[in-house]
């Protein structure tokens, strides 16, 4: 059996007139993260610690921001793809860990659905996603409400 880790980091600018999705959840709030897909910064980010993990690039790589066919995307397709992906070198997800860095809203009452939406489609239980939050203490563009960060860290076995 094998072992492989991966990390993964995305960062989204956060303007008025987006919708906020997060782990593939819509969150209310008066802002959106802005990107040529729906702009989920946590299903990209867990999609990029994915390809880490295998040395197999990142999101860009595979869904680059330059093709049509990604616009306006619903990132739960690509998290999909990317697992299949994982799955055809032999690979399945142990379990992932994740932080999003974020000042408003508060996501607590949304990460019970967004743990059971990235479970079920990568076949996982939602023991095996966990989702943690902070804000930024009103530091930086993350601390003005500019901007939202998620990292995520994925174990794989073979
Ligand atoms: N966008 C966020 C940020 C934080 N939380 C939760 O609040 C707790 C306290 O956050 P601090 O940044 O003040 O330490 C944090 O542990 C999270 O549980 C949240 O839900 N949404
Ligand atoms: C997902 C893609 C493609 O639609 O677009 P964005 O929503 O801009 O997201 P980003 O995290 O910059 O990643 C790469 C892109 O390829």
């Amino acid at each position: 059996m094998g072992i492989r880790i991966g990390m993964g980091v995305d960062v989204h600018q956060l303007g008025e007139g987006r919708d906020l999705m997060l782990g593939g959840v819509h969150v209310p709030h008066d802002k959106g993260a802005i990107g040529h897909s729906d702009a989920d910064v946590l299903l990209h980010a867990i999609c990029d610690a994915l390809l880490g993990a295998l040395a197999l690039g990142d999101i860009g790589v595979h869904f680059p921001d330059t093709s049509a066919e990604f616009k306006g995307i619903d990132s739960k397709i690509l998290l999909r793809r990317t697992y299949e992906l994982v799955q055809k070198e032999g690979y399945r997800i142990v379990n992932i860990d994740s932080t999003l860095l974020l000042e408003a809203p508060k996501i607590k009452p949304f990460v019970p659905q967004m743990q059971q939406t990235i479970a079920e489609i990568l076949g996982l239980t939602i023991r095996d996603v966990s989702i943690k939050a902070t804000t930024n203490e009103q530091m930086g563009y993350v601390g003005r409400k500019e901007g939202v960060v998620a990292y995520a860290t994925v174990l794989l076995e073979s």
